[in-house]
């Protein structure tokens, strides 16, 4: 197996998306999961783009030692020497430096030459080397750069002693194939002497997997990628979709460090981290990405799981698949479900409660196990359900937000206020004082389901207890309850 060198940029390509800024004790708790996560490389920030992103750097190369940190500049010296300051105290440390090869750069950027770009990026490899022995080089803009001079380029960079050439397809352009070809077209005219080929792809035209992967199949030997594919504009390559896809795919020959099973709980921490939801079809890590929704495929996972799921969701660090009843599901999803439930029905009786499950769920888009136990005229069990009885909220500038919360728990009443940092955290933490169990909030997403602000406010929630996920759900024209009734939801399906 050839190894694959993950470059992981969501601290510095990643943060560079409007609203994601994170702090230095943010960066560094990222920085640790990446560790732990074993990827081979921390690109860390941009030293001379602030001090806070100085200190960064500096905060993370003290405390995290396995993976190489790296910080970016431009084809600077100054840049340069604040890049290798922030290092200073890094074990294993990089310089990537580099400048924009393609003639729109070259013409409307630095209203300059080929043959000038070529010097500057020669003069910045080699001052780079003054300071530390790795230095990664990138062709800015090398997707739209002609073939030929980019070969001259790498050529010029790799004779000064650049140790990674980095290839970005800057703007999310390429085609799969014409990337492809364009890490062969390097490999085969270009003395790489020890250096190695780097894929830096974005996501315009919604191609940067595809195009990383025919990066690594025509030669090169590390992939830049963030967690959730989080990057300027449309994003970068996706970390946990390049690993699985080489994971998967076992012919290619290929392997890399990373502990797949910890990519679950990165993506769900860089998303709170960062306040940017993951979308729930998101390959590998989106809600949706082991659900089954509808009849025939329910059917089939049923049966076998491998006619309709290529990875096991463990592997990624999900606790199992799941079957979401909806109008499009069948009568084997059904009837498991009621099973898993303790409900054994005759065929005829599973047609009569089909005809009614189909009604119902035309209306309510989810079923879940109590609307079930409703349908075959089971109450669900009250004894041990929580309800929301009141909630008031008490918000504003200048006020502490306070909220008084009464629950009724198995039918006795229990009140209780409490504060927090905005109406929500403190509606939440009068649950938690009433109910005194360990349970944390692992996904929280508010969306308005139309655009007014009159409108329904749907919420989702993840809560662990005891080390096991459960999955709330509400929506409300108030936000403030439907947060705390999605979190109920989640408390009522364990036991506490
Ligand atoms: C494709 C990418 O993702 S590249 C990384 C993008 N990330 C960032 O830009 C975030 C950090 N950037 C910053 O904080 C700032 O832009 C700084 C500190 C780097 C520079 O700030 P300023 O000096 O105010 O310059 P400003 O950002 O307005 O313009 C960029 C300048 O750098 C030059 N430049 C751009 N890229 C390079 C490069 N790779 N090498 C050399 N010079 C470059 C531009 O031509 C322009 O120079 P000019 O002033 O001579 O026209
Ligand atoms: C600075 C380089 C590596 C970059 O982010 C890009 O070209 O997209």
């Amino acid at each position: 197996m050839d190894k694959l060198f993950i470059f992981d940029t969501t601290l510095r390509d990643g943060e560079q998306v409007p609203g994601c800024q994170l702090n230095t004790i943010e960066k560094i708790e990222i920085a640790k999961v990446l560790e732990e996560l074993g990827v081979d490389v921390i690109e860390a920030g941009f030293p001379i783009s602030s001090p806070g992103d100085f200190t960064s750097v500096e905060a993370i190369s003290k405390t995290v030692t396995k993976p190489t940190i790296c910080a970016l500049t431009r084809a600077v010296e100054k840049d340069i020497e604040v890049a290798a300051e922030a290092l200073k105290y890094a074990k294993k440390k990089r310089i990537h430096t580099g400048i924009g090869t393609s003639d729109f750069h070259i013409k409307y950027k630095f209203n300059s030459t080929r043959e000038e770009i070529i010097k500057r990026a020669v003069a910045a490899t080699t001052y780079a080397k003054k300071f530390v022995e790795d230095v990664e080089f990138y062709a800015e803009d090398a997707g739209r750069t002609d073939n030929e001079y980019l070969a001259q380029v790498v050529q010029a960079v790799v004779n000064a002693g650049a140790t990674v050439i980095n290839i970005p397809d800057t703007t999310g352009y390429c085609l799969p194939t014409e990337y492809g070809e364009k890490i062969k077209y390097l490999i085969d005219h270009v003395d790489m002497k020890n250096a190695i080929l780097s894929t830096h792809c974005h996501q315009d035209l919604g191609m940067a997997t595809a195009n990383s992967l025919m990066g690594v199949i025509n030669g090169a030997r590390q992939v830049e990628v963030t967690i959730n594919g989080i990057g300027e504009r449309a994003g970068n390559t996706s970390l946990e979709e390049v690993v699985m896809a080489i994971k998967s795919h076992k012919e290619l020959g290929i392997d890399t460090n990373i502990n797949t099973k910890k990519l679950y709980p990165v993506s769900k921490m860089v998303s709170s981290l960062m306040n940017m939801p993951v979308q729930p079809n998101k390959a590998i890590v989106g809600r949706n990405a082991f659900a089954h929704s509808s009849g025939i495929h329910q059917d089939g996972v049923l049966k076998n799981l491998s006619t309709y799921e290529i990875i096991d969701p463990k592997e990624v660090g999900i606790d199992d698949n799941a079957i979401v009843l909806t109008a499009r599901s069948g009568r084997h999803a059904l009837k498991s479900r009621l099973n898993t439930l303790g409900i054994k029905v005759e065929a005829n009786e599973l047609a009569n409660i089909y005809e009614r499950f189909l009604e119902l769920a035309d209306k309510k888009k989810d079923i879940n196990d109590d609307d079930l136990l409703i349908l075959v005229g089971k109450e669900p069990n009250e004894s041990s359900r929580i309800k929301l009885d009141y909630l008031q909220v008490t918000s504003g500038k200048g006020i502490k937000n306070t909220a008084i919360v009464t629950l009724d728990v198995a039918g006795e009443k229990f009140t209780s206020t409490s504060f927090g940092n905005g109406p929500v955290d403190a509606a939440i933490n009068t649950v938690r004082e009433i109910l005194k169990k360990q349970m944390t909030i692992h996904e929280f997403l508010i969306q308005a389901i139309n655009k007014g602000s009159d409108n329904l406010g749907k919420v989702h929630m993840q809560v662990e207890y005891k080390g096991k996920n459960y999955y709330g759900f509400s929506a409300n024209t108030d936000i403030v309850t439907a947060s705390v009734e999605a979190y109920i939801d989640a408390i009522n399906k364990f036991t506490i």
